[in-house]
């Protein structure tokens, strides 16, 4: 890849906070070229689909990152509800929710995207969380290394008709093998050479990972706490170019 925008538009900058300027600001500033941004649990559960809009007037597709994990009622209704109030371009539901709460999520997001008039969301599901290693993984009932989840999830997931997963850029290599070319991979746990690594365990470079397969890198810390995020991000964008 050689050109900047389009190493660009494969980065969701996930901004994590309760400051709605800083979020609708920082939106504004990352360019039009950025992929989109991703808004989670810690600034919905300040500000709601109102603050989710606040922040979409920058332009960029919303990724809504609330990992719904309930019995599938209550996920579809979740699914319908935020499909109209937030108009994401993409929503995540967790995969060991399993497949008939998978499924009502799908549903859910066609049906009330159809009522809404606007296009259907991309629903996929988080395999297993970037900050968890095989140790965690046993700690919890889940034995065998990450990777074998991982892929279980991913079929499981394109079996019951969502668009892709959340994983690790580690996992992508066994993931194309058993899910094909278009099922879409996003990929958190994205770590620059120069930046922190934090509370992630399966992490990669946003080159290394493009150069894996990814579809889209979720990029937070790197870039909302550096000291100039628009420079992270053009650096980011640089660094992909180059895979
Ligand atoms: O679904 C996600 O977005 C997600 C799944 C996962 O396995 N790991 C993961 O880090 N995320 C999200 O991706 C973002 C990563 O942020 P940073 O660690 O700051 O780059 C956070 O907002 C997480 O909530």
């Amino acid at each position: 890849m050689t050109d900047t925008s389009a190493a660009l538009s494969r980065v969701f900058c996930a901004i994590d906070t309760t400051d709605l300027d800083h979020a609708a600001g920082l939106a504004g500033r990352l360019g039009p070229s950025l992929g989109g941004v991703k808004l989670g649990l810690e600034f919905v559960n300040a500000h709601g689909p109102a603050g989710v809009r606040k922040v979409a007037e920058a332009g960029h597709p919303i990724f809504l990152d609330l990992k719904y994990h309930d019995i599938p009622n209550t996920v579809a209704g979740a699914v319908r509800a935020a499909t109209g109030t937030c108009q994401p371009f993409m929503l995540n539901v967790h995969a060991s929710g399993g497949r008939a709460m998978m499924e009502a999520a799908r549903d859910a997001a066609a049906s009330a995207a159809h009522a809404a008039g606007i296009a259907k969301p991309l629903v996929i599901a988080v395999t297993v969380l970037t900050s968890l290693d095989d140790a965690d993984l046993t700690a919890v009932g889940q034995y065998g290394p990450t990777v074998s989840q991982v892929v279980r999830l991913a079929r499981l997931t394109q079996d019951c008709g969502l668009d892709g997963i959340v994983c690790s850029a580690r996992e992508i290599t066994a993931v194309r093998a058993a899910c094909g070319r278009d099922f879409k991979l996003i990929v958190p746990g994205i770590r620059p050479s120069w930046s922190e690594t934090g509370d992630q365990k399966r992490i990669m470079t946003p080159a290394d990972a493009i150069r894996a397969g990814a579809d889209y890198l979720v990029i937070g810390r790197p870039i909302t706490g550096a000291a100039d995020p628009a420079e992270a991000v053009a650096r980011i964008a640089a660094e992909i170019a180059d895979a």
